[in-house]
């Protein structure tokens, strides 16, 4: 029998011990059966995922391998599975009767309003939740992201973008440095760059200013700096002070996006920032070739220098690429695409549009959402809270959707940019450790703002598929608008729907009221609504900068909360890397066709045929001379 000294600390009572998957042969042969105590022989079968470790006391064992427990073995766990059944039996409609119980589910931070009444849980629900909170480490998780040690374990990183927007006195350390200062001294030169910008006192190639801006970057270089600017659009302060500037993305590698985002553009008054974090994501850097192309046939290779700036983490590359140090702007690889907004990333084109002053509102409203999450108890702990409600939709009720409903058109890319944090931060199948997940984690996430969605997709969500819903709205509308005579405000009429859906969602409507109502029999099981939808709610008092920061910390550690919690690791990617790979290939293999000709080679029938008829068709032009977007 392969003995194993195993890490006491992970197996207190309610814990089993577990290997990590690569050690998992060696222990294969074990048989016994006991609960782990010092000193003790220990069982666990493979049928109920639980296994086998010798101790002893003595200290003589050689340690084998370490040992790891999932989540889903520890008593709070299997607590909150048997309530599923408790939770069955109850309605919505029921539920909301409870006024205790919708009071404790009612709790406010900063004018910020979190009403999670409408989620099939009840009070003692909530205390299993944070049962599971503890037997998760999570308070412990949360210290050691904020410490800045490396729980971005497979990329060894240290996971610290609370620290972008910390104030300059604030103290936070990766691997022992102070990042705080390196935050700042970039921040301090993004706005001298932006100011100058502005002022145009920095001028393009032929001496004028440069008054728009053409962001390239994809992913977490393009989704984050997307929302945000979206959301301050409008925002009477924001839009004041852009002052007929304009902003704009180029993600795709689409030429029709660079179609798109050239139209109307004269490269005499562009700044091209290229965002990528490595500098070698494809698209970025072919994007970023198109451009310095459109600037320099225009206005020759030297205009580059006044034109294209950067933001990376690799200023070997940017360097390399033809773009001055000096016009490079920095983040670390302690901060994940995903989460650079607060980065040069985001605040670098967001101040050259808006000025630096709101930026750093925008950055304070994060600041102080992280301050609430790292101090609060969790049971007046926003992120924790609806962390801790998404972990029991998905893995216990069973829901593996979510829809984000901003009744606000200005964030109307919250889902997009929440959907990458989301599903690239917890789309994963192993723990921590390597060890296949037996539950489910990570959820699908999609959404559209209020009132849009409600005449797209919510006929599924009030009659078929039980999707939980997020009902964001503000309490003042960035740009009111009264009209003489009509019986509400436009922000009135939006927010009538904003309070209205979650109870449609709740109560649903019964054959009975549809009989008293002398509905025709036929009808009744069409208009029946079986109610018992969970959502919640989140109030904002408006949405400036400063409340736009916190919305988007409040979805960034609500998603941190619930990896730890599932014992995942949510700051890595692994998952993107395969399909880079096998683009590979097939761009090299269209490069043989276009050159050399001849069949194409080394793949399936299936992508064979496909790409054979590709390359019938003759591109068009030979690749020696350089075409543009005509429109
Ligand atoms: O910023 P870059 O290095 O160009 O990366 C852009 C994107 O690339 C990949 O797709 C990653 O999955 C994303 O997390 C990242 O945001």
């Amino acid at each position: 029998m392969d003995a194993v000294r195993f890490d006491p600390i992970r197996l207190q009572p309610g814990h089993l011990s577990r290997p990590r998957s690569h050690e998992r042969r060696r222990c294969e042969s074990i048989e016994s059966t006991s609960y782990p105590e010092k000193g003790s022989c220990v069982l666990v079968e493979e049928e109920t995922r639980t296994w086998i470790v010798e101790s002893r006391a003595d200290s003589e064992v050689e340690t084998v391998m370490a040992a790891t427990a999932l989540i889903c073995d520890t008593e709070p766990w299997k607590d909150l599975k048997e309530h599923i059944n408790v939770i069955e039996k109850t309605h919505l409609r029921d539920l909301m009767n409870d006024l205790d119980r919708c009071q404790s589910m009612m709790v406010e931070f900063d004018g910020i309003i979190l009403d999670y009444s409408r989620q099939r849980a009840r009070l003692d629900t909530m205390e299993k939740l944070f049962k599971l909170a503890e037997a998760a480490d999570l308070r412990k998780k949360i210290d050691s992201m904020c410490n800045g040690e490396h729980i971005n374990s497979t990329e060894n990183r240290s996971v610290l973008h609370i620290a972008l927007r910390a104030p300059r006195d604030k103290v936070i350390c990766s691997d022992g440095k102070n990042v705080v200062p390196n935050v700042w001294d970039v921040l301090d030169k993004i706005k001298d760059f932006s100011d100058r910008v502005r002022s145009g006192s920095w001028v393009g190639a032929t001496g004028k200013a440069l008054k728009d801006v053409v962001a390239i970057g994809i992913g977490g270089s393009f989704l984050g700096p997307l929302f945000v600017h979206t959301a301050l659009q409008t925002d009477p302060e924001a839009a004041d002070c852009a002052n007929g500037r304009q902003l704009r993305f180029l993600a795709n590698v689409d030429p029709v996006d660079v179609a798109r985002n050239l139209k109307g553009l004269n490269p005499e008054t562009t700044l091209v920032v290229v965002v990528s974090k490595t500098f070698t994501t494809a698209e970025t850097m072919l994007n970023a070739r198109t451009m310095r192309e459109w600037i320099s046939s225009a206005l020759g290779a030297q205009a580059v220098a006044k034109h294209m700036v950067a933001v990376s983490t690799n200023l070997t590359l940017v360097e390399k690429f033809g773009i001055d140090p000096a016009n490079a702007f920095a983040f670390w690889d302690w901060v994940g695409g995903r989460y650079s907004v607060c980065s040069a990333v985001g605040v670098l084109p967001l101040s050259l549009q808006y000025g630096f002053p709101i930026v750093e509102k925008f950055l304070r409203g994060a600041s102080n959402i992280d301050n609430h999450f790292y101090s609060t108890s969790f049971e007046r702990n926003l992120p924790v809270l609806l962390g801790l409600l998404s972990v029991w939709n998905v893995t216990f009720l069973g829901y593996p959707a979510r829809a984000i409903l901003p009744y606000a058109q200005a964030l109307e890319k919250l889902a997009p940019h929440i959907q990458q944090v989301s599903m690239e931060s917890n789309g994963k199948g192993v723990s921590i450790d390597g060890v296949p997940l037996p539950f489910e984690a990570g959820e699908i996430d999609f959404g559209e703002p209020g009132t849009n969605g409600q005449h797209s997709f919510y006929q599924l969500i009030h009659q078929g598929r039980v999707i939980p819903c997020d009902f964001i709205g503000s309490i003042k509308s960035q740009q009111p608008i009264y009209l003489k005579g009509e019986v509400v405000s436009n922000h009135d009429e939006l927010m009538s729907n904003f309070f209205a859906q979650p109870d449609a969602l709740a109560y649903g409507k019964s054959p009975e009221q549809l009989l008293h109502e002398n509905v025709p029999d036929h009808l009744i099981p069409h208009k029946t609504f079986s109610g018992n939808r969970p959502s919640l709610s989140l109030l904002l008092p408006s949405l400036d900068a400063y409340n736009i920061g916190q919305l988007l910390a409040i979805y960034e550690h609500r998603i941190a909360v619930e990896g730890f919690i599932w014992g995942i690791n949510s700051f890595d990617q692994w998952g993107v890397e395969l399909g880079k790979v096998l683009a590979t290939q097939v761009r090299k293999q269209l490069h043989l066709s276009r050159t050399e000709g001849g069949p194409v080679r080394g793949f399936n029938f299936s992508t064979t045929t496909l790409l054979t008829k590709y390359l019938e068709v003759e591109p068009g032009n030979p690749s020696d001379s350089t075409v543009l977007p005509r429109i």
